[in-house]
């Protein structure tokens, strides 16, 4: 066997740079592709798929580079069944310390009616391309395309003609994502025993995912017997993709006590070349991907948020640490509790007693119906802003605005105040203008806005506003703020909370309090 004599060892064969590439619109520039073998090669990837070098002159080169550079990695470059293919190919592998031809042609039967060979033909074929590339390299691959699809006969009568022209490595190609675990480990299984020469190799397993069981069909074709994996970083690849490596590595690590293979990929190094190859492509990992998705160790409902907080192990079954990232992500949305609430509160620094708790919590809730996540800033504006107070004289019950260009906008606002609901309508110079109107209306009053200031607590569409509004009545300055996703709810709340302010201040006053002495406490 080359590469490794070990059976509990899974080599891992990465094609991100020429199955991945091949994926419409994955293309990737020089220097990417240098970047992601660098990385690729640091991680840990036992033979990385540079490209295909007769393809373009462009691959050809960067073929080359990766093998000028490559430290660990053995470098491989594909070929068809042709001299002047493989010749390109090793004059492109040729420069790495350990480098390898991938050669391959397609043998089942739709796939040999391709370049219309019969069944002796192509096996002529075969032997004088493999004993070719053999002559020029002492690592060798040879691939059957359409494996699965291949009559059992023929494809064990091929493989048999590979081994003995001096392929060192026969791998099994699910060509279309057409077979299914169990028959996948058979497969490989009945070629191990039945075709001559098996045991002198390595046979690879190379899955596509069109029924979603790529990672499935790689796992069980090492059950079968496979030694390489072939994969790519995040399951890139023709159609809907190849084994994603993240996947099988950390079913390998995370399962190793039914499945006893080890791999020798530095799992902390997953999540960042994730990253970097959706950049790269333009190929974003969906978010609920496993491993690397930006869900993969996020919760957001309260029962595990809860568990979490408890103990990881409810939820998680593995560390996200070692795929890389620093820790698991609870963040608060509409089906977050309060055990996630408290625990986040306090990481901002706030310490919070259950009776602040239970009316953050309704405020919060409030907002998450509203939002989609409610992020740290939002809390931090939930904490400073405060909601309305039960003694509160002024209170927002409803409102509604119309706007736009036609005109003056015209407010309808409803408010409590001391304990009675009354409502007025207003027409102003935009949405707030007339919001301010209607609440004046509602309640008269002196006040001059001194002040008035939106800043979104968020990004996004759906992001927050606090709105400041400071006014200022017979010497008396206050300010009231408010946090809304709607803008004009937010002003109007604000605008009630400093006119509230006011009222206290009359009130303290009126008790003989000197109005100067009246701290912001006394008047939250
Ligand atoms: C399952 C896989 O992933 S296979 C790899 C697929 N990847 C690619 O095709 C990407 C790179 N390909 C290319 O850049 C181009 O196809 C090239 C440069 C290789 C060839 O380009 P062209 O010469 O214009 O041929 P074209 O792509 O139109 O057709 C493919 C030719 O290769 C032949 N061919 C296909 N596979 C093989 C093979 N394994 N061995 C020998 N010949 C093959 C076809 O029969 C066809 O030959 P023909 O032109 O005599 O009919
Ligand atoms: C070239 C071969 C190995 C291939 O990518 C496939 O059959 O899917
Ligand atoms: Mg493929």
């Amino acid at each position: 066997m080359n590469d490794t004599a070990q059976q509990d060892r899974v080599l891992i064969f990465d094609t991100t740079l020429r199955d991945g590439e091949q994926s419409p619109g994955a293309t990737m520039t020089h220097d990417e592709k240098l970047e992601i073998a660098g990385m690729l090669d640091e991680m840990g990837v036992d033979i990385i798929e540079a490209g295909f070098p007769i393809a373009s002159e462009g691959d050809f080169r960067a073929v080359s580079e990766i093998a000028k550079n490559a430290k660990n990695s053995r470098i491989c470059g594909l070929a068809r069944a042709n001299f002047a293919d493989i010749d390109r190919c090793w004059e492109a592998v040729k420069h790495a310390e350990k480098n390898r031809i991938h050669t391959f042609i397609g043998t089942s039967e739709l796939h040999r009616a391709i370049p219309n060979l019969t069944m002796d033909e192509m096996a002529d074929k075969i032997h004088e391309t493999v004993s070719h590339a053999r002559n020029l390299c002492e690592n060798v691959q040879w691939s059957p395309m359409d494996a699965t699809r291949t009559e059992w006969d023929y494809l064990c009568r091929v493989i048999e003609i590979a081994i003995k022209a001096g392929a060192t490595t026969i791998n099994i190609p699910d060509t279309v994502g057409y077979t299914a675990p169990v028959e996948s480990a058979d497969l490989i299984k009945r070629l191990i025993e039945t075709v001559p020469g098996a045991d002198e190799v390595i046979f690879a397993t190379h899955c596509h995912n069109d029924l979603g069981m790529a990672t499935a069909n790689s796992l069980a074709a090492v059950e079968g017997g496979a030694r390489q994996i072939e994969c790519t970083i995040n399951g890139l690849g023709e159609r809907a993709g190849n084994t994603a490596l993240e996947e099988v590595v950390m079913a390998l690590k995370v399962r190793n006590d039914i499945m006893p293979w080890h791999t020798g990929i530095d799992t902390r190094k997953l999540m960042q070349i994730s990253r970097r190859v959706a950049t790269v492509s333009g190929f974003p990992v969906q978010f609920n991907k496993a491993i690397v998705g930006k869900n993969a160790f996020a919760h957001e409902s309260g029962i595990h948020q809860d568990g979490m907080l408890k103990n990881k192990e409810t939820f998680e079954i593995m560390r996200p640490e070692d795929v890389g990232l620093s820790g698991t992500s609870l963040p608060l949305g509409k089906h977050s509790g309060r055990a996630a609430l408290r625990d986040k509160l306090e990481h901002l620094g706030f310490e919070v007693g259950d009776n602040q708790l239970k009316d953050v919590f309704v405020r919060f809730k409030d907002l998450a119906d509203r939002k989609k996540e409610v992020l740290d800033d939002d809390l931090i504006a939930l904490m400073r802003v405060g909601g309305d107070d039960e003694n509160d004289a002024l209170k927002l019950v409803s409102m509604k605005v119309v706007c736009g260009t036609g005109g003056q906008a015209e407010a309808t606002v409803e408010m409590e105040i001391d304990g009675k609901d009354i409502s007025a309508t207003a027409f102003g110079d935009g949405p707030v203008d007339a919001t301010f109107k209607a609440i004046r209306d509602l309640h008269p009053n002196q006040a001059r806005l001194q002040l008035y200031q939106v800043h979104a607590v968020t990004e996004g569409m759906d992001a927050q506003a606090t709105v400041s509004v400071r006014v200022e009545e017979d010497g008396m300055v206050v300010t009231g703020q408010s946090a809304d996703t709607d803008t004009v709810v937010s002003s109007a709340k604000a605008y009630i909370n400093a006119l509230n302010r006011l009222v206290v201040r009359r009130a303290k006053m009126g008790e003989g309090v000197d109005a100067k002495e009246i701290s912001y406490r006394d008047v939250t």
